[in-house]
């Protein structure tokens, strides 16, 4: 196991008053996957990375990466398995009178870098994130995106065994986002170093993260593999995340009663792709209009959810809901939509 938290916690005081930033938590986060935490501001998200990254010390419990327990640590050995835990930022912090150059070379001279490899090794570090024509670049001149391709070299440079990234993609732009994802997918994968991500938003979970832990008020309230709390979410906080994609409302001018019916349906994995709607046309005498649709891929899986309005006699559209109640992969989603 790569990271293993244990009965942990973490309390502040401020002045007087107990704030519970992370209740009892037990997690393991498995060598080399990408596990996404998450959770609305406040929800305890930056405690939890600050106590994997030793920032801080648990109120109780114990955390151990990579076989090492690190509340047993001296402080010396504290500071070299720092070294193996890189962190990368929403704010990028680059140190900015220096060229890319030196941000990395900064890095590796604090830490006891064979001086000789320095320059090879940054060199290394600026092809793999794609910035070697930026190394004599100052931050001030780069984009967001090429600030954050710094990022990562600086956090890649020691060789870490695991990369914590804190809302790493939430200052910059939606394209520039998903080249930075796209960036971290491929160092997962090259490497093998386990990445840990904190973010506000569905979008990124879905595009990097082989699992998922929802947070709130201190609490991992739910987690699983990505594809199952998208497709079955069960917290309402997670169906609040979920929503954010899947983004259905009943137009206003739908009349519902008893034979006007929103039916939303999900469709799942290779489900996604069959044309289901033309069945239900063809079975049931029933006027049938898309009012949205939208197919997601998750880690290459497909899932589409589908808003019908349905128009016909009461005992036809209950028919049709036990047709889809009872087709493989079709089900309908209680989530988006009235339905019954
Ligand atoms: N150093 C601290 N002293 C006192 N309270 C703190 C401290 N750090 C965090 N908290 C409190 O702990 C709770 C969890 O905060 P945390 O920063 O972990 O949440 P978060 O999910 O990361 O939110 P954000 O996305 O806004 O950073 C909040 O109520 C916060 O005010």
């Amino acid at each position: 196991m790569a990271i293993e938290i244990t009965d942990v916690s973490k309390e502040y005081f401020v002045k007087g008053k107990r704030i519970e930033a992370l209740k009892k938590t037990t997690l393991s986060i498995r060598e080399g996957e990408i596990f996404g935490l998450i959770g609305f501001s406040g929800a305890g998200k930056s405690t939890l990375l600050r106590l994997i990254n030793l920032l801080e010390q648990p109120t109780t419990g114990n955390i151990n990466v990579n076989g090492t327990d690190l509340g047993k640590l001296a402080e010396r050995d504290l500071r070299a398995k720092r070294q193996k835990i890189g962190m990368i930022f929403q704010q990028f912090n680059l140190i900015e009178t220096k060229t890319v150059y030196q941000n990395i070379e900064f890095v590796l001279k604090a830490s006891s870098y064979d001086k000789k490899k320095v320059p090879s090794r940054i060199e290394e570090l600026l092809s793999l994130v794609g910035l070697s024509d930026k190394m004599d670049s100052y931050p001030k001149n780069l984009s967001g995106g090429q600030k954050q391709r710094v990022g990562i070299a600086r956090a890649l440079a020691n060789e870490p065994e695991v990369l914590l990234c804190d809302e790493a993609t939430s200052a910059l732009d939606p394209d520039t986002t998903k080249t930075i994802l796209k960036l971290l997918k491929k160092i997962n994968k090259e490497f093998g170093i386990t990445i840990v991500l904190i973010t506000h938003e569905m979008e990124v979970i879905k595009e990097v993260a082989d699992r998922v832990g929802v947070m709130t008020a201190g609490e991992i309230v739910e987690m699983d593999d990505v594809y199952a709390v998208f497709s079955h979410p069960e917290h309402k906080v997670t169906k609040g995340f979920v929503q954010d994609i899947y983004d259905f409302t009943i137009p206003p001018h739908i009349e519902l009663n008893s034979e006007s019916e929103v039916i939303t349906i999900k469709f799942l994995n290779e489900h996604a792709e069959a044309n289901y709607v033309n069945q239900l046309y063809r079975h049931f005498d029933c006027d049938i209009s898309i009012l949205n649709g939208r197919i997601e891929y998750i880690q290459d899986m497909p899932l589409g959810f589908l808003m019908l309005h349905i128009k016909g006699r009461q005992e036809e559209i209950a028919r049709l809901k036990q047709f889809i109640d009872d087709s493989k992969g079709i089900e309908r989603a209680e989530i988006y939509g009235k339905i019954d």
